[in-house]
């Protein structure tokens, strides 16, 4: 079965909120965030729309703020002030277990999965689905081991979506850098989430590995029409794969809009790029060979 023919015939018991399959992909509204560290202004007054079905990149300069933007749109980092509105509900005032169950999934920068099985992994993705308790797992009552043997068919569905088939039962530590991030992908998968947060999925990656993972992201979007936040240092894989971008510099919003139109603007040339003629020049160079 394909990873959308499994969506739309999913067991409720595996949906991220009840009824959430027959609910449409909500937006992600960040609404004048702010963030103060200290002395230090973060982000300032930050507003952008993710709509949903899309993948929205958020780039910027080394500081520009990025990294504050995800930790507070996965609650991890307080806001100071502004919301942050997803399905209804304003995220800033969430714990991140609450958020994801609302089904919105991260990943981390840094590789954290260093432990056990591809499958053991994913299966970690799939305990937020869980509705049999500890005792009728370790018990394995029949209920509870129907219940597990359908979140692993599902977890193995996700890896063979994501290039991981061969890999289900071999321990993480043993693959590749590159087939490593993708496992931290799946888990986030795993949630069945509406909203996916990449943070820099292909940083490490040699160039060969950072087009097939651009090529796994817009795939993914295509096939389960779920929206993806990504922040990226890699501009050519923006470029390529984003339908919207928004760029932040030292906490501030500078531009907004498509790929095309925002690696044309002057204040993104000259406050993110550096010297305006040389770097618009390899932006475009990029956007077509990352
Ligand atoms: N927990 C924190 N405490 C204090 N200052 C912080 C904290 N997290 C981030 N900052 C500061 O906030 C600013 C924005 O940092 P942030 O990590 O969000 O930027 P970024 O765009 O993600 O940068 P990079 O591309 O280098 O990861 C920086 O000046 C950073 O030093």
């Amino acid at each position: 079965m394909s990873i959308d023919a499994a969506a739309a015939t999913r067991d409720p018991a595996s949906s991220p909120e009840p009824d959430a399959e027959t609910e449409p992909v909500p937006a992600l509204t960040v609404d004048a965030l702010t963030v103060r560290f200290s002395g230090l202004l973060a982000l300032d007054a930050v507003s952008f729309t993710v709509a949903p079905g899309t993948i929205h990149a958020l780039i910027g300069p080394n500081g520009a703020g990025k990294s504050t933007c995800f930790n507070v749109v996965s609650g991890v980092y307080r806001a100071t002030a502004g919301a942050v509105r997803y399905a209804g509900k304003d995220l800033t005032r969430m714990a991140p277990h609450r958020i994801a169950r609302l089904g919105v999934a991260r990943t981390f920068q840094n590789i954290v999965l260093t432990h056990g099985t591809v499958a053991d992994n994913l299966m970690l993705g799939r305990h937020s689905l869980t509705r049999a308790g500890f005792t009728a797992t370790a018990l394995r009552l029949p209920r509870a081991v129907r219940e597990q043997r359908r979140h692993r068919e599902r977890a193995a569905e996700i890896a063979d979506f994501l290039g991981l088939g061969p890999a289900f039962d071999k321990p993480v530590g043993s693959l590749a850098y590159g087939d490593r991030k993708r496992v931290e992908m799946a888990r986030a998968l795993c949630m069945e989430p509406k909203l996916l947060l990449l943070d820099e999925p292909v940083a490490g990656m040699h160039p060969t590995e950072r087009v097939a993972m651009a090529e796994t992201i817009a795939k993914v979007r295509d096939a389960l029409g779920i929206s993806i936040l990504i922040v990226e240092h890699d501009m050519g894989l923006i470029m390529r794969i984003a339908d919207s971008v928004t760029v932040l510099d030292f906490g501030r919003l500078i531009a907004d809009g498509t790929p095309e139109r925002v690696q044309r603007d002057p204040a993104v040339i000259s406050a993110y790029l550096g010297t305006p003629a040389q770097d618009a020049q390899d932006t475009q160079d990029e956007g077509t060979q990352p």
